[in-house]
């Protein structure tokens, strides 16, 4: 298929005239040659990811209206949420009645000490664990009330997960990694191969398409995985510790990669983290200890620049 037919039926699919200025762009960008080149600005590059967002409404409830325009609604609400660990007659409470809201288009850093309870609270913002009290909604649906196989269709669709350890898996090379997950939502087969050529260059791995994870590098490593939350273009972008390990120059790439997804695609980016450097890219702090939230703050330079970000998008939605 001809990268011409593959923008038309994306086309049919997507239906976004922005989305289609960064397929065209693509096509030029794909047909560059394999090389493992470092990219001078991977918040320019994250500008042009080809794809648009059809999981965006998902679960999106009767009442909370046009998603592009009701910035007011939150995408994530933790309503007095416990995790409470049950180690044989011992309660360990890892969350104590979290109350927060995440709105789309935030660059959200969660920020605390080791054994804060941060994992916990990605685990359960994943949807990959239920509260012991209290509840998580994500579009206004109580993820509580859906089913197992709802789950991994919200999961799938929704969420792109980066964590510390990669969870790459071992026995598949990088393009089959990426592919994964392209898979599991049934992707037309050619167009999952374009668009992971696609990701794998502007994480600049083109010629690491073939290496097993064990014959890459932590930072490789860590760009694959980037790549393969990538894969199904998920609203919500979660990761944990995004940068532990890596060296510096290694880690501002990735930062400066998310960075540009969330300004220039209006992606939900939530970190987790007890890296104070991290903090610079945030629009919104959240501080927690011994499983309570300690204080949010507000960046008010990132939040206006998301705000501006935001006006220009409605803007050009309504031309
Ligand atoms: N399955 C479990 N059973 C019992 N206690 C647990 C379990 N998982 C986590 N905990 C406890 O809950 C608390 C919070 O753990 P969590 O992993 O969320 O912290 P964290 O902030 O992510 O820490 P780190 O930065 O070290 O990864 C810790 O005291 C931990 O020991």
């Amino acid at each position: 298929m001809t990268l011409t037919k593959i923008i038309e039926t994306l086309k049919t699919k997507l239906n976004a005239s922005y989305i289609l200025k960064s397929l065209e762009k693509a096509a030029g960008f794909s047909s560059e040659s394999d090389n493992d080149s470092e990219i001078d600005d991977p918040g320019e590059i994250a500008k042009n990811i080809p794809y648009g967002s059809p999981a965006r409404n998902f679960a999106k409830s009767p009442d909370s209206g046009n998603a592009s325009k009701n910035v007011e609604v939150p995408l994530i609400k933790l309503t007095d949420v416990w995790k409470i660990y049950q180690m044989g007659e011992v309660e360990f409470a890892a969350l104590k009645g979290i109350n927060l809201e995440i709105y789309e288009g935030e660059f959200l850093v969660i920020l605390g000490p080791s054994g804060s309870g941060k994992s916990t609270l990605m685990n359960l913002l994943g949807c990959l664990d239920m509260p012991s009290k209290g509840t998580v909604c994500l579009n206004s649906k109580d993820i509580s009330e859906l089913s197992e196989s709802e789950l991994t269709v919200v999961r799938g669709k929704m969420i792109g997960f980066i964590f510390q350890s990669f969870n790459l898996l071992p026995t598949l090379n990088t393009e089959e990694n990426v592919l994964l997950p392209m898979e599991f939502q049934e992707e037309n087969r050619q167009i999952a191969r374009q668009k992971v050529s696609y990701l794998l260059d502007i994480v600049g791995l083109s010629n690491k398409k073939k290496n097993l994870p064990s014959q890459l590098s932590g930072g490789q490593r860590q760009r694959v995985a980037i790549a393969r939350s990538l894969a199904v273009n998920p609203p919500i972008i979660l990761a944990d510790e995004p940068t532990g390990n890596l060296d510096s120059k290694t880690g501002d790439y990735i930062l400066d990669f998310l960075d540009g997804l969330q300004k220039s695609e209006g992606k939900t980016i939530i970190i987790v983290t007890h890296d104070l450097e991290l903090v610079k890219y945030a629009t919104r702090i959240v501080y927690i200890r011994d499983g309570e939230i300690e204080k949010i703050e507000t960046h008010p330079k990132n939040e206006q620049s998301m705000k501006n970000e935001r006006g220009t998008k409605n803007e050009a939605n309504l031309n």
